[in-house]
Parts: structure tokens; sequence; C-alpha cells
């Protein structure tokens, strides 16, 4: 059965500074939900909250209808910040004992093992001992590791950090089909590029409050003013002075700029018409770094 996983106004403190004030965000069954936000702005500690490894001052994590229990969260696949493998076992042995350490016999735990070796693209190393892989390898195995005992929800922290491309690609894919097969899956990335590309819905926090949480479309609907450029035949400078425009971008015949909320935009068309050819006029999405930095402001 999945379920959406809850955090209601969750506070933290560590000594007499708050880390974490009244976080409310929800992951939805099935979705793939990005958590960003600066370094310190308290990533590592929700994700260490929803896995009970902190508990929280107040507020409370629910999935679906009830309190989180230590006996869900078995059932849960956690890739901590601190990696935990253990150098001096193989691939396979490390993968298969954490499988064994969620409740799998050992004949389900290899072959699971095996199967997920493979689609992170470790198929050729599992007899390699851990500590011989590059960094980039390790960091596949911890996700194989995560999610051996096939879980019922992700949270991962940082998964793509030290990943080449084809790498994040791969792992892409395998959490993907874990989030359509109903997992609600939480990652938390600096790399806001993919972010944008990977996540469903977001979460964005600054300084230990969520600024801002919904789906991608949500949050460009919200938060920016609505861009658009225009490419002309000649010289597009004079788009500077049409009332209303704020510029964004000037290149000779190409102009990105923002109106107001509301604004219509025909008119700086019409303008651009009456002075000769269009060559192209569309509305503009803001980039989730633009979004990121207007909220986290
Ligand atoms: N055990 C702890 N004791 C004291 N302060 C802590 C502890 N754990 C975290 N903090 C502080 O809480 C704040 C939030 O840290 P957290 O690790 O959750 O941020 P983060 O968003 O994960 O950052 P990063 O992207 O750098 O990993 C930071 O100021 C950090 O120094």
């Amino acid at each position: 059965m999945t379920r959406t996983l809850r955090l209601d106004g969750v506070d933290r403190s560590f000594g007499d500074r708050q880390v974490l004030k009244n976080v409310s965000f929800e992951v939805a069954a099935g979705r793939m939900t990005g958590f960003v936000g600066a370094n310190g702005a308290g990533k590592t500690t929700t994700m260490r909250i929803i896995l009970g490894v902190l508990s929280p001052d107040a507020g409370e994590v629910r999935w679906g209808d009830t309190l989180l229990t230590r006996q869900d969260r078995r059932r849960f696949g956690y890739m901590p910040e601190e990696r935990g493998l253990y150098p001096k076992m193989t691939t396979r042995e490390q993968v298969t004992y954490l499988g064994r350490l969620h409740g799998m016999d050992a004949p389900a735990a290899r072959r699971a093992t095996d199967t997920l070796l493979e689609r992170v693209g470790l198929g050729e190393r599992g007899d390699d001992l851990l500590e011989t892989l590059s960094l980039g390898n390790q960091q596949r195995a911890q996700i194989a590791a995560a999610l051996v005992h096939d879980p019922e929800v992700l949270v991962l922290d940082e998964p793509f950090s030290g990943l080449d491309p084809l790498a994040v690609d791969t792992v892409v894919t395998v959490l993907r089909e874990r989030a359509s097969a109903g997992a609600p899956v939480l990652f938390s990335s600096h790399q806001l590029d993919v972010v944008e590309r990977l996540c469903d819905d977001l979460v964005i926090i600054a300084d230990g409050a969520i600024r801002a949480a919904g789906s991608r479309q949500q949050l460009r609907d919200s938060y920016t003013a609505p861009r658009y450029e225009l490419v002309v035949a000649g010289d597009a400078g004079w788009v500077r002075d049409h009332p209303g425009v704020t510029l964004v971008e000037l290149d000779g015949a190409r102009v990105v700029f923002d109106l107001p909320a509301g604004a219509d935009e025909q008119p700086v068309l019409q303008a651009a018409l009456a002075r000769g050819p269009v060559r192209a006029f569309r509305p503009v999405s803001p980039s989730l770094t633009e979004i990121f930095r207007e909220v986290t402001q």
C-alpha cells in the first residue's frame, strides 16, 4: 500500500540554536520530491528526523493517516549523508548483508543484490572490496544498499553527489522506477540542474524554514514574474523603454524581459511588429535556479 509521507510543524534545536522551524511538507506517493537548500539549511536534520535517527522537539512525521512508527521505518530505504559501507566487505556481501538486516532471507537478499548491482552498473564489481572502488562506484553501491529490501519509501541524502552524468542517469532511472511503483521518493541535492530535470515536486528550505513547496509548475507560476523572449530582425534595445518591461538579457536582436504579473504581453509584440519582422516571441519558464534565488533571498 502506498501512502503519503507528511511532516507537520517540526521544530528542532541543537543547544540554543533552532535549526528547524515549523517544518511542514509532504512527499506524495509515486512522486519524486527534490529537497533543496543551501549548506546548513536543515536538509540532513530533516531527513534524520524522518528516519527516526533524531527526534523532533515539536511536530510529527506521519505516514498516511498515522504517526510513523519504528516498524514502518524498517520498510524505508535511507541513504545517509555519512556513507556507511564497510570498506573490507565486497560489494555483494555488503548489499546482501544490509538486505538481511532488513529481514530478508539469504536467497532473496542475494537475488535482490545481484539484480540491483547489475542495474546500477556494478555487475562486474560484486566481488571487489568496497575500499578498492572509485568514489563514484562506492556511491552506486550505497544506492544499491538503500534499495535492496525493496523499500516502500526512499529518503536519500545527496544521492547524486560525486556521480558522473552517465551514472546520474542510471540512478535516476532506478529511482524513477521506484516512484512509478508508488513509492514516495525524497532526495536532497545541491545540483539544481539535476533536481530540475528529475523531480516532480520541490521543497525549498532556507535557514531551517520551508520557503516554498509544490509541483515545479506551481512554483514557476507563483514565484516568478511572467518572462518572455523576443527575437527581432534588427536591434532589440528599444524594448528596454517599453512600459512595464524589466530587462533580463539583451543581446543584439534577442531580448529576454519580465512583465508585471497579469500584464498583457501583446503590446510588446505589436510594438515589435510595427518596427519590422519578428523572428520569435514566446513565454520563457524560469529555471529552478531563478526560483531558488527568489524564494531564499
Ligand atoms: N548534531 C548537531 N549538533 C549541532 N549542530 C548541528 C548538528 N547537526 C546539524 N547541526 C547544525 O544544524 C544546521 C543544519 O544542518 P544540516 O546538516 O541539517 O544542513 P543541510 O541542509 O543538510 O546542509 P548541507 O547541505 O551542508 O549538508 C547547521 O547549522 C548545522 O551546523
